[in-house]
């Protein structure tokens, strides 16, 4: 390649590899895989090293992580978090040795798994743990304090603890939690993580940290970052004292050559499937701490360990037929059902076929042998198709709800196609399990399985006949004794004192989740305003949009939606109304926005300051904000309201226009 070919490759890899940075660190939501993402980064170290004039200082390949967000506190790291140098093949890690051996020729190496989720330092004052942030940029991360005091296995308290002690750890979702959480995002119709390390780093960066203790994270702490009082000179050493302490730590073993690390190495990466937890790969580290003082660190990785990431599992397999599941908002979504085949640890043997488009795009029918492969290590997805099958013709897209058998109907601009049939006998399973889920009746001990039954039986024909149920009907289904039919009961006589919110988002309403029912009712003091709200009036709210609003008055305005609150209210719902939005307050019908770092205040503390005085407050700047509260490292929310001329004010303003 010639040098202005190479300058230009150069800039396009950066370009691209520093959005996939912001996809992936920032957002959580990555749009490619691990894998082609780690092929983009090598193409353009190669290009570097080829062309060492053309590098530039800023160079992703020069930078750990992430930026900073602005939801969180910054923390500075005394001693930087870096990142790790990935190899993807043996000799690769034979040139890592060489390299070492130049320094070390008696080197010893501890081979360990590599965790797939993110990167922690947690802090410990006598014991006490005081601080926990994230790798951020390597210098500066967040403060995620409260966040990692939900994780279980990570102590809090420490017996025999030296002075200071700061370890570096990963974040994880175990897959039964991370399979437990998709499931439950799938049928609420949310969007569902990607994959279990995305899953861990979008609910340990949660604001609400009620939020993070649901999603059950865990953690392994793989290193001491810093210590005072106890002297520790080797890795293996440092992570026996460790697990000593009480931390959850992982396997580790050591080696006196590289010949025996690579087959320890493989020997994890055949054992990854048994794994509740993912790994992407295996590191190899230098076990002397004074050995790895010499060695010394690059701007973005130590040079005495090396990562080996192992490549993604891709199968080919026959797609025998295309089932089709009908969500609780009537979504067809089409699923693959395969011949099973054993890939990245599990037997797969469904994988989404998502819509009609992606389907009509690949060309899939049934019988093709197509390639699969588990992205992320988890989902897994059909990349393409290898071989028409024989007699495979192109896969038809029901016209009719497989369930009810109503004409389904494509809306404009959306790859969706639905049963709009709201007596639809699919939906209405699904219906029902939303229904009675936690975040809205929280009605115990209705789980699927006995709402089937219910339903198969002919005993709910919708949620108010949850209502209906007796003690008498419920023990005539086989297998249920007197009490648990008794206990069933007091739940859902339980679930009529429950405040409004909860009913407006168990009802399911499209676009209408849990925050926005709660908006909605905080807004309107009771249930018929709510029913005789206008589109404008909704809209009013912050945070509302004129497609979530035309939808509230859609489902209110429709006929059946008018009798199943009627029988509600007859059948005893109290439909108790929110507290409702504080009127009157110096701030009324003003929206703020907090950004950086304020002199004496967190920002949480300045937030409830402006609510209490009738104001709102939302995170991000919109021709609807009044005023952008700034403090230091104010980044680009500052800069959006400069652009649309909102009016920027300083605590000390906020604390003065409250004064007067
Ligand atoms: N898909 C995308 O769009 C996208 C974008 C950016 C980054 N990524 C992915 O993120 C990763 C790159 O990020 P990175 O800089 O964090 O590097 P990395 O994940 O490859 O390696 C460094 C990290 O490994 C972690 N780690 C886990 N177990 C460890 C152990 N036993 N010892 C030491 N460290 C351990 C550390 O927390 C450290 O931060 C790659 O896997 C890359 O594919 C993907
Ligand atoms: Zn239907």
């Amino acid at each position: 390649m010639d040098i202005i070919l190479a300058e230009q490759r150069i800039k396009e890899l950066t370009k691209a590899i520093e959005y996939h940075n912001n996809r992936y660190y920032n957002l959580d939501n990555p749009e490619i895989s691990d894998y082609d993402y780690d092929m983009l980064l090598r193409e353009l170290e190669n290009l570097e090293n080829d062309f060492p004039t053309l590098k530039s200082p800023l160079s992703p390949t020069n930078k750990v992580g992430g930026e900073r967000g602005e939801k969180f506190s910054p923390v500075t790291h005394t001693v930087p978090m870096e990142s790790l140098h990935d190899s993807f093949s043996r000799s690769e890690l034979f040139d890592f040795d060489r390299r070492v051996r130049e320094v070390a020729p008696n080197v010893k190496y501890v081979v360990e798994p590599k965790f797939d989720g993110l990167s922690v330092s947690c802090e410990y004052r006598n014991g006490v743990f005081v601080r926990g942030s994230t790798r951020g940029d390597g210098t500066v991360g967040e403060d995620v304090t409260d966040n990692l005091m939900t994780i279980r296995s990570l102590p809090k308290k420490i017996e025999n603890a030296p002075a200071f002690l700061e370890v570096r750890g990963e974040v994880y979702m175990s897959f039964d939690s991370f399979n437990e959480l998709v499931k439950e995002q799938e049928d609420n119709e949310e969007k569902p993580f990607k994959n279990p390390r995305n899953a861990a780093a979008g609910s340990l960066r949660q604001k609400n940290s009620k939020i993070t203790a649901k999603r059950k994270l865990d953690i392994f702490v793989f290193n001491i970052q810093q210590i005072e009082g106890v002297e520790i000179t080797s890795h293996h050493q440092g992570l026996d004292y460790l697990t000593e302490l009480g931390f959850p730590t992982a396997f580790y073993n050591i080696f006196e050559n590289m010949q025996e690390a690579v087959e320890e190495i493989e020997r994890i990466g055949n054992m990854r499937g048994t794994f509740d937890y993912a790994i992407d790969g295996a590191v190899v580290k230098v076990d002397d701490f004074a050995t790895r003082e010499l060695l010394g660190s690059t701007a973005k990785y130590p040079k005495w360990a090396e990562a080996y990431k192992y490549p993604p599992e891709e199968k080919a397999t026959k797609l025998l037929e295309v089932e089709i599941n009908v969500g609780r908002t009537g979504v067809l979504t089409p699923v693959g059902i395969f011949e099973p085949v054993f890939l990245a640890g599990t037997t797969v043997s469904r994988a989404t076929l998502h819509n009609k488009d992606f389907i009509d795009e690949k060309g899939i029918c049934v019988g093709d042998t197509v390639i699969i492969r588990k992205a992320g290590e988890i989902i897994p997805e059909v990349l393409s198709v290898k071989e028409h099958g024989e007699n495979a013709v192109p896969f038809e897209f029901p016209k009719l709800c497989p369930s009810c058998h109503t004409p389904v109907v494509r809306d404009e601009n959306e790859a969706a196609i639905r049963c709009t049939n709201t007596d639809c006998p699919a939906q209405l399973m699904r219906h029902l399990i939303h229904f009675v889920g936690r975040d809205a009746m929280d009605i115990d001990g209705l789980g699927p399985a006995v709402l089937e039954q219910l339903v198969n039986e002919g005993l709910i024909k919708s949620p108010a006949d949850l209502y209906r149920l007796t003690v008498d009907s419920i023990t005539a289904l086989d297998r249920k004794a007197e009490k648990s039919a008794q206990n069933l009961i007091n739940s859902i006589e339980k679930s009529k004192h429950n405040e409004l919110y909860r009913l407006v988002f168990a009802l399911g309403i499209r676009n209408i989740g849990l925050k926005a029912a709660k908006l909605l009712c905080e807004n309107f003091a009771n249930i018929d305003d709510l029913m005789n709200a206008k589109a404008e009036d909704i809209s009013a709210i912050e945070g509302f949009g004129l497609i979530m609003a035309e939808s509230v008055v859609n489902y209110f305005s429709a006929e059946s939606t008018k009798n199943l609150i009627d029988e509600l209210k007859e059948l005893g719902l109290e439909m108790k109304p929110s507290e409702q939005k504080k009127k009157g307050g110096i701030f009324e019908g003003k929206t703020f926005v907090l950004t950086g770092t304020l002199p004496t205040m967190k920002r949480s503390e300045a937030g409830k300051l402006i609510e209490q005085n009738g104001g709102k407050t939302s995170s991000s700047v919109s021709k609807k904000t009044d005023y952008v509260l700034a403090g230091e490292d104010a980044g680009s929310k500052l800069t959006k309201a400069q652009q649309l001329g909102i009016t920027v004010i300083s605590e000390e303003e906020l604390l003065n226009m409250l004064a007067e």
